[in-house]
């Protein structure tokens, strides 16, 4: 579904990923670890296509695609959707009406979802205006179920959330990478950064990446990556690949 080759990218003016390539297939889940400022947040908002983010050299490819040079609303007509670590406030657009306008499963399926997410009473207020942590991420993620896309990336979605909201959150998740399909017949596809790995309890990853300094370091196993992490933090991802 996904595959980046050799990715250069500037953010500011300066280079943050250093040759990044990633392969993900049909109904794979990826995630992703790093020390803080490794570049995780700066790849994803790269395969989305945000503007902040400059590619100075390589590809990357969307289901056959060359996606590279296309714009975010390109991305997401492709089947591309990100849930974001710190979402903007849209001052002025209702939560509700935003989520009508970006449905590819229908409106009439909104109030359903909403109050899946408890967000019901939150349809009528701006989008994340004042909304705490938690209500941040729930309307984030009910926005993605909406918007139904094939590939979903989630950054952080544990940050910030309490033990209730995280199993409403980990198994919307899971519904939304169809993990309740057999490996065959899932079609989504997703890449989640992760630094205390609890996703792991709600979606069964298939891979996991270690990020460190703009360039991979490590692929594998992704229980057997986080807790050589928290066992030993990132410098045996380093040793490792030294
Ligand atoms: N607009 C910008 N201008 C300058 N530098 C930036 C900009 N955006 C990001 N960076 C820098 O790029 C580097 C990578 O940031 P990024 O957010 O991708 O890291 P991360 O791995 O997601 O970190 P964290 O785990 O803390 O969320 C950081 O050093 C950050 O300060």
């Amino acid at each position: 579904m996904l595959e980046i080759s050799n990715l250069h990218v500037e953010v500011g003016g300066r280079e943050v990923l250093h040759g990044v390539s990633l392969k993900i297939n049909d109904g794979e889940t990826h995630v992703l670890l790093g020390p803080n400022g490794s570049g995780k947040t700066t790849l994803l908002r790269t395969i989305m296509g945000f503007g902040s983010s400059r590619v100075t050299s390589g590809k990357i490819l969307f289901n056959g695609v060359d996606v590279t040079d296309k714009a975010v609303h390109e991305r997401a007509e492709l089947g591309m959707g990100i849930m974001f670590q710190r979402p903007p406030t849209i001052s002025g657009l209702k939560l509700g009406k935003f989520l009508t306008a970006t449905t590819k499963i229908g409106e009439e399926h909104i109030p359903e979802l909403a109050e899946r997410m408890h967000m019901t009473k939150f349809l009528d207020r701006d989008v994340n205006a004042g909304f705490s942590g938690g209500e941040i991420k729930r309307s984030e993620v009910l926005q993605l179920m909406v918007q139904n896309p094939s590939f979903v990336m989630l950054d952080e979605p544990e940050s910030g959330v309490d033990v209730e909201n995280m199993e409403l959150l980990g198994n919307a998740a899971a519904t939304l990478l169809e993990k309740d399909q057999h490996m065959i017949n899932r079609t989504k596809s997703g890449l989640i950064i992760t630094h205390t790995g609890y996703i792991l309890d709600y979606i069964e990853a298939d891979v996991g990446h270690v990020l460190i300094d703009g360039q991979m370091r490590c692929s594998g196993n992704p229980r057997e990556i986080l807790r050589s992490v928290k066992t030993s933090g990132y410098k045996e991802c380093i040793a490792c690949q030294k």
